[in-house]
């Protein structure tokens, strides 16, 4: 069943006409004639295009849409393996789905052109055949008999086993008593060693992990692993993967935030005696060489990756695994927009394998699937080792507001104090980075804005900075009010993290106190030692933004306080009331892990809110049930299709005719409905205006179809870019 290529790859010869597809943003593949030697589908070809050289991919028959006698000719073929039949596949869909170019998607499965390229073979040294009169000296005889009893090693690496200057190696090799060869590269990736001792799994957990085992031989299928927080989600899927592993299969698992991931990295390398091979935006240019080959070779055997890592050329992939299914950090927004997870499914369905869906909180989307059958569900409803859930209550901030100028009620203050005198450890959880999101002018009221886009600018008084959250802009704070001039008038509006962590130091003076926001612990190395010390105790009261919800496992950790339990809810698009269950449902899930209990404190206005009822009764199902309900009725996702349309433009004239122009265009079908256009919420973003159209469709309806009759009457002109959103997660 593993994607088994059925048809012989399609060989081309010379003279033929084939098409090239080029990683390029608006391409589609272009005709060339092959050279003097044939090509097959999926080889890596050097192609002329204008005055450039550039490397694309054999993707099929040419179109035969440009004349005989004006095709160019491939250049040279890349020795390296050519892209699998199921990537090229999965890049076709993924972009007939996502309405992008197919070269856009290529793009993103080519992003290190450098892995195309050989690496440079490695040289190392032996004793010659025949020894030549050399002048010895004691440590040339120290060389000399090393090298009589190790393999070919590298000249630096035999110095420094001999204790001696690589000026000695170099001389001998000179002087003929070593030689040259050429060695065999060491591998980067080291295969798991699946002998080691496995958690002994309860025995619901025996039943989902057999679940998993058994479907690695019956070919595609999705199962989704519900389990709640501190179920044992993760020993349950290393069970499949060790599976997926012994059949000789690679495997992928997906996780939001790879980059902070070091907990999962760790019990990774104990089940498995290796680490695997991580795929994100930290890794260096070497690594990521290093990484494509070893996932097209099948010299890396296991994947952990952000979205990205879907687009790898993997050799025999086995099996697929989305950790933290629902959660929206898979949505791609820029460039090509596409959801991992539904792009995962898609992959495993191309591969004819299976895909594992882990969430304790999973998404609408997903749960409708299961209830369409087209999911399976596999329920871990208990923690492990008899841990019970956190006791979760709200604060009700009406009745006991915190003291002028503070955000921490007397309530959680008083609960953080007993749980600091018991010698547990509690967590401050608020989703907002820096320390006040408004900045305003006591004296004219006047607010510091973005210049580039319609946002406020966002204090991080530890980097002494004003910053826009979505262009990256940052000032200096300004000495002087830009509208009045009056001077030292601002005052900083509403809490974000950093000021919680100044109020909690402030009220908790013996407390070790610490910050994690991704602005405050940068990079895998400085979030996992940031862990390893929550781990190890060395900090008693942790205060972060949502990079701390996810998937942690403090055994000590056994209060949670959420500053604003609202705060998602604001601005309310579809999702609002989902997606805040679910983040508040996480970062509650950190609490009472291991032996002692934990309990929730939710800072709320609104304590009767579903999504606080719902977290303080335990009510999850009834909770989705009701949201489920409210979506079917009003035909949204997932019961009913939604894409965007971002239009912008540098001018705003130019943009208000084109959507005109654009709206005159829109579809006439009962099955769709157009609405827009309209000022977006960001109608400016870094220096362009924008406008949304949104588009509504049955699921019967053919949306794409539609969208593309659609927009190619009305191309874009004079700078105005559209881009589109299928099944968009966000509404600004
Ligand atoms: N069968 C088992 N034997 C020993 N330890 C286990 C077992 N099952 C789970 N654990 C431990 O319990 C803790 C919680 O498990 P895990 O992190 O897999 O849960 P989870 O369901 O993924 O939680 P979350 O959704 O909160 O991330 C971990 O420390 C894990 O090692
Ligand atoms: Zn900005």
């Amino acid at each position: 069943m593993l994607s088994a290529v059925a048809n012989p790859t399609p060989r081309f010869s010379p003279q033929d006409r084939v098409a090239v597809l080029l990683p390029l943003p608006l391409a589609g593949a272009y005709d060339y004639r092959v050279g003097e030697r044939p090509l097959a589908v999926g080889d890596f070809v050097t192609v002329p295009l204008g005055k450039r050289e550039l490397v694309g991919v054999v993707w099929g028959e040419g179109r035969g849409d440009v004349d005989a006698g004006r095709l160019r000719v491939v250049g040279e073929r890349l020795d390296c393996p050519p892209l699998p039949e199921v990537t090229r596949k999965f890049v076709d869909w993924v972009a007939a789905y996502t309405l992008a170019a197919p070269g856009a998607v290529l793009k993103m499965a080519m992003s290190v052109p450098d892995a195309l390229v050989p690496p440079k073979p490695l040289h190392g040294v032996r004793l010659a055949p025949t020894m030549p009169d050399l002048k010895m000296t004691a440590a040339r005889r120290r060389v000399l008999d090393l090298a009589a009893q190790l393999p070919p090693l590298p000249g630096a690496d035999l110095a420094r086993e001999a204790g001696v200057g690589p000026a000695v190696v170099k001389g001998l090799v000179e002087a003929g008593g070593l030689e040259m060869v050429e060695i065999a590269r060491p591998p980067f990736f080291h295969a798991p060693d699946l002998g080691r001792p496995a958690p002994i799994l309860s025995d619901g957990q025996r039943v989902a992990a057999d679940a998993l085992v058994a479907a690695l031989d019956s070919g595609f299928s999705v199962q989704v692993i519900d389990g709640v927080t501190g179920s044992g989600k993760t020993e349950v899927y290393f069970e499949a993967v060790a599976a997926a592993l012994a059949k000789g299969r690679q495997v992928l698992v997906l996780l939001p935030e790879i980059a902070l991931s070091a907990q999962w990295l760790k019990r990774f390398s104990a089940r498995f005696g290796v680490a695997p091979a991580e795929w994100h935006s930290e890794l260096s240019d070497a690594r990521r060489r290093e990484t494509w080959r070893a996932v097209a070779s099948g010299e890396a055997r296991v994947v952990v990756g952000a979205r990205s890592a879907l687009f790898l050329p993997y050799r025999t992939l086995g099996l697929v695994v989305v950790d933290e299914e629902h959660d929206g950090a898979f949505k791609q927004e820029d460039g090509v927009s596409y959801h991992a997870r539904d792009m995962a499914v898609v992959r495993a369905r191309l591969g004819g394998v299976p895909v594992v869906l882990a969430s304790a909180t999973p998404s609408l989307e997903t749960l409708a699937n299961i209830q369409a059958g087209r999911y399976v569900r596999l329920h871990l409803p208990d923690r492990h080792a008899g841990a019970a859930l956190p006791e979760i209550s709200a604060v009700d901030l009406r009745r006991f507001p915190p003291p002028r100028g503070m955000w921490l009620s007397p309530v959680l203050v008083q609960a953080i104090e007993e749980t600091l005198a018991a010698g547990e450890q509690a967590m401050l959880f608020l989703n907002r980075r820096g320390y006040a999101p408004l900045t305003l002018c006591r004296a004219c009221g006047h607010r510091l804005q973005c210049p580039h886009c319609t946002a406020w600018l966002v204090e991080h008084r530890l980097a002494g900075r004003l910053v826009c959250h979505h262009c990256g802009h940052a000032v200096r704070p300004p000495e002087k009010c830009p509208q009045c001039e009056a001077e030292d008038s601002f005052v900083a509006c509403g809490p974000g993290v950093e000021r919680i962590a100044e109020e909690a130091a402030h009220r908790f003076p013996g407390a070790r106190v610490a910050l994690m926001a991704s602005d405050t612990v940068t990079g895998p190395h400085a979030a996992a030692e940031f862990v390893r010390q929550v781990a190890d105790h060395e900090i008693d009261l942790l205060i972060g933004t949502q990079i701390v919800a996810k998937g942690y496992h403090f055994p000590m950790l056994t209060l949670v306080g959420v500053v604003d339990s609202d705060l998602g809810l604001e601005g309310g698009d579809l999702r609002a009331a989902e997606r805040t269950h679910q983040l508040l449902s996480q970062v509650a899930g950190r609490a009472g892990r291991a032996e002692r209990p934990g309990r929730v404190l939710l800072q709320t206005y609104q304590p009767d809110h579903p999504v606080m009822r719902a977290l303080i009764d335990g009510d999850r199902d009834g909770f989705i049930a009701s949201e489920a309900e409210f979506r079917r009725e009003a035909g949204m996702p997932p019961y009913g299709r939604l894409a965007a349309l971002v239009v912008s433009g540098p001018d705003t004239n130019a943009l208000d005719d084109f959507c005109r122009r654009l709206a005159r265009a829109a579809p006439h079908d009962p099955a769709l409905q157009v609405l827009g256009p309209a000022p977006a919420p960001l109608a400016l973003l870094r220096g362009r205006h924008r406008r949304r159209f949104l588009v509504k469709a049955a699921r019967s309806a053919n949306l794409h179809a539609a969208l593309r009759q659609w927009l190619s009457q009305v191309p874009p002109t004079g700078g105005i870019r559209v881009q589109v959103d299928v099944d968009p997660y966000s509404f600004f």
